[in-house]
């Protein structure tokens, strides 16, 4: 239960501002998350962290010398937004490249990409790793598929460290490549995580009963039994991660190996060392040599009782590249390891700066495209009051199978363009500008999967649209035609058992009203019926891509929460349009 919060909406923002509060000698805040308030060495590569709130320390407690750069903070249990990782790194940039390292999440993989992909088309160089460390999340023939769970902490490090011995880009790739190739995690849970303000936990696990192999937000194990003794889960822990070394290590014995046990959340320092003891008497029996062991909590879920257990195999020799990197000195506030000696104070940076005003250098609209966004303006926030009235059925969907957040990211991220879209409408934008700025603040403000999502629909509908012309019915189904080829951009198709499911028979049917000359208003309720039948039909699909896909089974009865949303949404508009028409 978490029980200290305000406005459970503007928590993640608060913590954050307490959390630099705390630690200035370390930290300072910049738009999207904090970067290094220290001095680094000119000219290294920038080491950028990220994902959602709610994993303290990760990622946020681990920005400092011989750690992280910077580290973008998404909301609770949310990727950050592309912008947000934009200008993180942008703040963090000290001319030698950035490497943008994260756990593997769907939402986090569009955010971190888009922003990958705009800060090398302004010149800085950047490349990325995933940790994949979490062995339950996926086979070792699928490990790309693996999330990231509290190995992220060995793949940061040894990239941090090989950024402060001075390697290029391509180094530092190399070596954090290399950590999460030798990184391996397995994690039980005892209880869910309640978010701040929520009535119910996430997810539940029964009394008396263990989650194996669950995920960080809730994502389903591949095991449930009862709680075993700590020493019961000591040897469930080595013997599954000995069970799969990494390729070219035969054996554990004479292997020498960082040993992580993870707290995350509600499980006790005690506990953990009752477990550690065993832990290590079983790896020294096996002949594994271990370096700076690291008992506590390193990435948490909230107040979720559970605990993973991470090894980061370094090899025989003693010394060797990783081992020195693993040793490394850090000074972060919530790692702190032998001394990185004096360190100076940075002078703020003009990050802020970087991103324009909602309102600024607004591009001239004739009266037509002014018409079509007082429209668009309306949409956007008939879609926030449905999102609204629906937020806790979109959360239960997702829950099914995956993390239960889809309704609160929609919900901040539909709130987000509808409030922009008033603010547009009110300085005169045409059409185009106001969806393009609107789905650029639902994506900022969302963050995650759907976030990306939407941000690049509304975008693509603002391009076509313009800011000239009358919105002709042709024009909008040309505009969803746009926002369809840029959502499956992020590589889903028709059958995967997300959003698409829904939007292509959408656009498919639009365009087929409109090319038949029925009216935009009519073509559209039809395209909305046909979407609403295909998210419903999503039920008997099983998911192929994101949060849902590992454990595809448990969603088999249950529509997806994109899908369905979508249908939600678009009926909504079909509303508004009639609304309009009887204008
Ligand atoms: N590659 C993709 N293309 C289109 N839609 C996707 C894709 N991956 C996931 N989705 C949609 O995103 C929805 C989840 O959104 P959200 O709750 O924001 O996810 P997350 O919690 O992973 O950030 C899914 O229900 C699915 O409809
Ligand atoms: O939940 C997280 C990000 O993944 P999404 O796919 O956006 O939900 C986050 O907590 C881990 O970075």
């Amino acid at each position: 239960m978490t029980r200290l919060f305000n406005e459970p909406s503007a928590f993640a923002d608060e913590m954050i501002d307490g959390f630099v509060a705390a630690n200035s000698a370390q930290v300072r805040r910049v738009s999207g998350g904090v970067v290094r308030s220290t001095v680094s060495t000119p000219g290294t590569v920038a080491v950028v962290i990220g994902g959602g709130s709610g994993h303290y320390p990760a990622f946020g407690g681990i920005v400092g010398q011989g750690l992280a750069h910077g580290a973008a903070m998404g909301n609770l249990f949310a990727s950050p937004s592309a912008q947000q990782v934009h200008s993180v790194a942008a703040a963090a940039n000290l001319g030698g490249g950035v490497l943008l390292t994260y756990g593997n999440y769907a939402g986090d993989v569009l955010n971190f990409t888009a922003a990958q992909d705009r800060l090398n088309s302004e010149g800085i160089e950047t490349r990325t790793v995933v940790v994949t460390d979490d062995i339950a999340s996926a086979p070792l023939a699928e490990k790309h598929k693996r999330r990231g769970i509290a190995g992220d902490l060995t793949v940061f490090k040894a990239a941090a460290a090989a950024s402060e011995a001075g390697y290029s880009l391509d180094e530092v790739v190399r070596v954090a490549e290399l950590a999460n190739e030798r990184t391996r995690s397995f994690g039980v849970a005892f209880t869910g995580c309640t978010l701040p303000g929520a009535a119910e936990p996430l997810f539940t696990i029964p009394e008396g009963r263990m989650g194996v192999g669950i995920g960080i937000h809730g994502e389903p194990g591949i095991d449930e039994t009862d709680v075993p003794t700590a020493d019961g889960l000591a040897e469930l822990f080595v013997s599954t991660l000995l069970s799969e070394l990494p390729e070219g290590i035969s054996s554990p014995d004479g292997q020498r190996a960082a040993v992580l046990l993870n707290g995350l959340g509600s499980v006790k320092y005690e506990e953990l060392f009752v477990v550690y003891r065993r832990v290590a008497q079983l790896l020294e029996e096996a002949g594994v040599v271990i370096v700076e062991p690291e008992v506590g909590e390193l990435v948490t879920s909230f107040d979720m009782a559970g605990a993973s257990l991470t090894l980061f195999w370094l090899g025989t020799e003693e010394g060797s590249e990783l081992e020195r990197f693993w040793r490394a000195p850090a000074d972060t506030p919530a790692y702190r390891k032998g001394s990185v000696g004096a360190v100076e104070q940075a002078a703020p940076a003009p990050t802020e700066a970087l991103d324009a005003g909602l309102t600024e250098n607004i591009p001239p609209a004739t009266d037509d495209s002014r018409a079509a966004a007082a429209v668009a303006a309306a949409a956007l926030q008939a879609i926030a009051e449905v999102i609204d009235e629906n937020v806790g059925e979109l959360g239960r969907i997702d829950a099914v199978a995956g993390d239960g957040d889809h309704g609160i990211g929609m919900q901040r991220g539909s709130r987000a363009a509808s409030s922009a879209a008033v603010e547009l409408l009110a300085v005169g934008s045409g059409a185009r500008t106001l969806l393009q700025r609107s789905g650029d603040a639902w994506a900022d403000r969302a963050g995650g999967t759907s976030g990306a999502l939407w941000g690049v629909a509304l975008r693509a509908i603002g391009d076509t649209l313009g800011d000239s012309d009358a919105a002709s019915g042709a024009a909008v189904a040309a505009g969803v035609r746009g926002a369809t080829t840029g959502i499956l951009g992020f590589g889903a198709v028709v059958g995967d058992k997300t959003m698409v499911d829904a939007l292509v028979p959408f656009a498919d049917a639009l365009e087929a009203g409109i090319a038949a000359g029925r009216p935009l208003t009519q073509a559209w309720a039809d395209a909305a019926d046909a979407a609403t039948t295909a998210a419903a039909a999503t039920a008997q699909l099983l998911p192929k891509m994101g949060r849902a896909r590992p454990h595809a089974e448990k969603s088999l009865g249950t529509p997806d929460a994109g899908a369905h949303s979508f249908a939600l949404i678009v009926q909504r508009i079909a509303t508004v349009l009639k609304e309009q028409d009887s204008k």
